[in-house]
């Protein structure tokens, strides 16, 4: 995996920019998804040259539309650590947070934290619109990342409240995702959130195209949001 790995951040033009030793701990952390995953379920994709492509260069690519050095970010939803772990070992001054409520796949990431050395990196065991109500979480992330989650008028509840002023919410979705776009632009806007044109890319090797959906957080949330799961759900905010 790891010739692919820097095929693919070569083709990205991010490879002069990650530490050296990034390509081996990625090759190293698929290669322990891979093994997990026949125990556990982790990913869907189960081919190792998918697994590069599809997971790791797809998260990689965020690197080309965000700048992530020394910034506090949270990965809402991270499952098996998409893209949060990722960012992490291509940019170790990250803070980062990966939460999510299932606790299983958060123990699995753990260990992969500690077996590839990595520090300032914290799982934590939580529903993201329940841990957003907790004092210093509110308001007080440079970034949050999401990919595969849920629809982005859901999402941008469950992500926008934890994003300072100044700072940004970065939602990896589809390229067809406009009509889902302008169901949430309205909800975004009363959550603090300021629409900023989205950034399409292609992943190497693929003829896969995602775009990643930004928003600035321009004013703090208002009280009151987000709202439990179930009120999310059956009223979206717009
Ligand atoms: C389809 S997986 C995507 C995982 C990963 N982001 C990826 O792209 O491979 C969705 C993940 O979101 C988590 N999740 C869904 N709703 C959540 C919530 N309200 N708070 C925290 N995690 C949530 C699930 O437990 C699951 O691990």
């Amino acid at each position: 995996m790891k010739e692919q790995i820097q095929a693919g951040l070569s083709a990205l033009g991010l490879l002069d920019r990650v530490p050296a030793q990034a390509p081996d701990q990625l090759a190293e952390y698929g290669r322990l998804l891979l093994e997990k995953n026949q125990v556990m379920n982790l990913t869907a994709i189960t081919d190792p040259d998918q697994v590069v492509k599809l997971h790791m260069l797809d998260c990689a690519a965020l690197l080309t539309c965000a700048d992530f050095a020394d910034k506090r970010l949270v990965d809402v939803g991270t499952g098996a650590g998409f893209p949060g772990m990722v960012l992490k070992i291509l940019v170790p001054s990250l803070d980062v947070v990966l939460l999510d409520s299932l606790n299983k796949r958060l123990d699995w990431l753990g260990e992969v934290a500690q077996t590839l050395g990595l520090s300032g990196i914290q799982t934590l065991h939580a529903r993201a619109e329940e841990q957003a109500l907790h004092p210093g979480w509110r308001d007080s992330f440079d970034l949050v990342t999401s990919r595969a989650v849920a629809s982005l008028e859901l999402l941008s509840e469950l992500c926008l409240p934890y994003v300072k002023v100044g700072g940004q919410f970065l939602a990896m979705k589809a390229v067809d995702c406009e009509e889902e776009l302008s169901r949430a632009a309205a909800g975004i806007a009363k959550l603090g959130g300021t629409l900023r044109p989205s950034q399409d890319y292609t992943i190497p090797g693929t003829e896969v195209t995602h775009r990643l959906v930004r928003v600035d957080k321009t004013s703090p949330t208002p009280k009151g949001y987000p709202r439990r799961w179930a009120k999310i759900q059956k009223s979206p905010i717009r």
